[in-house]
């Protein structure tokens, strides 16, 4: 073995507070508003004197980061995720001198208003067993030369279809096991991320209606495998919309395996199942545009390791 003799230096870093639990309660009439989230922040820029020499000239604190985080809930407002990113980010690049990009990633988890007596409470929710939805904002650069990226998305949206799921005409070796199906549950817990070619769109409108085109594909679709329906379902986000570029999906397949039941002599029609947790298959794609602008450093995630 060649021993290296090159001279050590500072790769690439960043650093931030993460995970900021912040809880805005809008409460300017009765009928009170929730927004519950999970934001974290990474600054990047000058910050060689801090690594190699503990010069701390240029660091702001990550607890001024978090003071920011929860004061920003306030004065700018927490309507939205992106729009709410979309300051943060800016603050950073604009107003702290040594930082010349900043990436806050966002999570919402919803609440819904209880019922009482048939009348939707003012103050009340329980925590919804929806999917997480999630935000990625980056900013780069000063003045004219500012370079803005949006990634929305979510987690864990769980989906379940009980017919028009296939999955036959596989690839088979010595190995293979598996009996051909026509007729399954096809169920996921659904991840997706996608981006905007803009900063300026109605957030949430947006949000519900990628949702609404990814699960009425998912429900129509006959499908003969949860690969073409990862992808039915991101073409019917890019058909919708013009101005998103990419959507990354991530989709375990929630294996459902028809329980015996025949040691009972009881009958199983695709009645009973085993919702087995794992292994799973695991089926990711992305769907995109090919004229899509370059992704520069939307993707580049907060955290240096992983
Ligand atoms: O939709 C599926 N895609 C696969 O690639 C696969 N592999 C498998 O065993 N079952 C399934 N289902």
């Amino acid at each position: 073995m060649t021993d290296l003799t090159g001279k050590i230096v500072l790769g690439s870093n960043q650093y931030g507070k993460a995970e900021n639990r912040v809880v805005r309660i809008y409460r300017d009439s009765p009928r009170h508003e929730i927004h519950d989230i999970n934001v974290s922040s990474a600054l990047r820029g000058n910050f060689s004197p801090a690594h190699l020499v503990g010069d701390q000239s240029n660091v702001l604190p990550t607890d001024t980061q978090k003071q920011t985080a929860y004061a920003y809930a306030k004065t700018k407002g927490l309507l939205h995720l992106e729009s709410y990113g979309l300051d943060l980010a800016r603050h950073y690049v604009d107003d702290v001198d040594p930082v010349d990009g900043a990436r806050i990633e966002l999570e919402e988890y919803a609440w819904a208003r209880v019922v009482v007596d048939g009348v939707e409470h003012d103050h009340t929710w329980t925590r919804k067993g929806e999917e997480t939805r999630t935000s990625a904002v980056t900013v780069e650069g000063k003045g004219d030369a500012q370079r803005t990226w949006v990634i929305s998305g979510f987690k864990e949206m769980v989906i379940l279809k009980s017919t028009g799921s296939e999955f036959h005409g596989f690839l088979e070796d010595d190995l293979t096991v598996l009996e051909p199906t026509t007729d399954r549950v096809m169920a996921t817990s659904l991840t997706a991320q996608w981006r905007y070619t803009t900063a300026d769109v109605e957030w949430d409108a947006v949000y519900e209606g990628v949702k609404a085109a990814m699960i009425e594909r998912f429900a129509n679709l006959q499908s003969l495998a949860l690969q073409q329906t990862l992808y039915a379902m991101g073409e019917a986000v890019l058909e919708k919309y013009p101005f998103i570029a990419e959507i990354s999906m991530s989709a375990p397949n929630k294996h459902h395996f028809l329980y015996d039941l025949g040691k009972f002599d009881i009958e199983n029609n695709l009645e009973v199942f085993n919702a087995d947790d794992r292994p799973y298959g695991l089926i990711q794609a992305t769907v995109e545009r090919e004229d899509a602008p370059d992704a520069g450093s939307a993707w580049r995630t907060y955290s240096v390791v992983g």
